[in-house]
């Protein structure tokens, strides 16, 4: 066992809360190479949850079992109570309307205004919301949330990195999912337009009271947007705790995260 892990009064004040994604001794191994093995997580309700790894720690792996796109060789999934490994796909697809995704590739499509690529989920989803016929109101709410209401009219040409970033936001956010998971949602953006990517996310937590696994290299965002870490080392998460707490660890491998 190591220090850093099982930090007692984190957990305290977390075990309370309602599990809204359990994550169960996961294993994923490519041949030879055993990239998770037997990583756990659970996300509590209402907290933003940094899971931190070096490159090809197995990061990406874990998100795309989370999301169906890859079966693990073992371990269980809960998303909501919900076994994912059991589901069909129709059971999965209305899932998926619970959960945002804010992927690095999660392109606008570039022949669409953004008003349309926030109108696209909306149609594709109408069993969640039915047959809308005005989608305005929905669409300015949720472009509202990432105070980009003027740009309805734009195409994504049109738009700087940061600006297409809160638009991919936004269309997420139009689906009202209950969490979201963040897949470095600070790369490739400058240090400013990162700063306010990360003072959306927090507000965005505040507003949608939503639940949020962020997966990030970036120190700053984890410092500023996370209320709990984990850090995914050796395939498995080999220590959690407070951003503070972990800043503090002596374990050399935990001190690598922090220079
Ligand atoms: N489909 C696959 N087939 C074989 N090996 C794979 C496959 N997908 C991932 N891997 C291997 O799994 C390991 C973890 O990869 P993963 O992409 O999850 O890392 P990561 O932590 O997301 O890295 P990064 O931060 O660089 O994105 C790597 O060794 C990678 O080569």
């Amino acid at each position: 066992m190591h220090e850093a892990k099982h930090i007692q009064n984190t957990l305290e004040t977390l075990i309370s809360k309602k599990r809204m994604l359990e994550i169960k001794d996961l294993k994923k191994a490519f041949g030879d190479n055993h990239v998770l093995n037997g990583f756990n997580l659970i996300l509590y309700e209402g907290e933003n949850l940094v899971i931190m790894g070096k490159s090809g720690s197995g990061k990406s792996v874990m998100i795309k079992c989370l999301v169906g796109l890859m079966e693990p060789d073992s371990g269980s999934i809960k998303i909501m109570d919900r076994n994912l490994l059991a589901l069909n796909q129709v059971e999965l697809d209305e899932l998926r309307t619970e959960i945002g995704f804010l992927f690095q590739g999660s392109a606008l499509y570039d022949s669409m205004t953004v008003r349309e690529n926030l109108e696209f989920p909306l149609r594709r989803h109408t069993h969640k919301f039915g047959n809308i016929t005005d989608t305005t109101q929905l669409v300015e709410e949720a472009l509202e949330s990432v105070g980009l209401v003027h740009a309805i009219d734009l195409m994504p040409a049109e738009l700087s990195g940061g600006m297409k970033r809160r638009i991919a936001l936004a269309r997420t956010l139009i689906l009202k999912p209950k969490i979201i998971l963040y897949d470095e949602p600070t790369s490739g953006l400058d240090p400013i337009t990162s700063k306010e990517i990360i003072e959306l996310m927090r507000n965005i937590q505040k507003q949608y009271k939503t639940s949020s696994l962020i997966i990030t290299h970036d120190v700053d965002c984890a410092r500023v947007v996370s209320e709990r870490m984990i850090l995914l080392v050796d395939g498995i998460n080999y220590a959690e705790g407070t951003f503070e707490e972990l800043k503090a660890s002596k374990d050399e491998k935990v001190k690598a995260f922090f220079k």
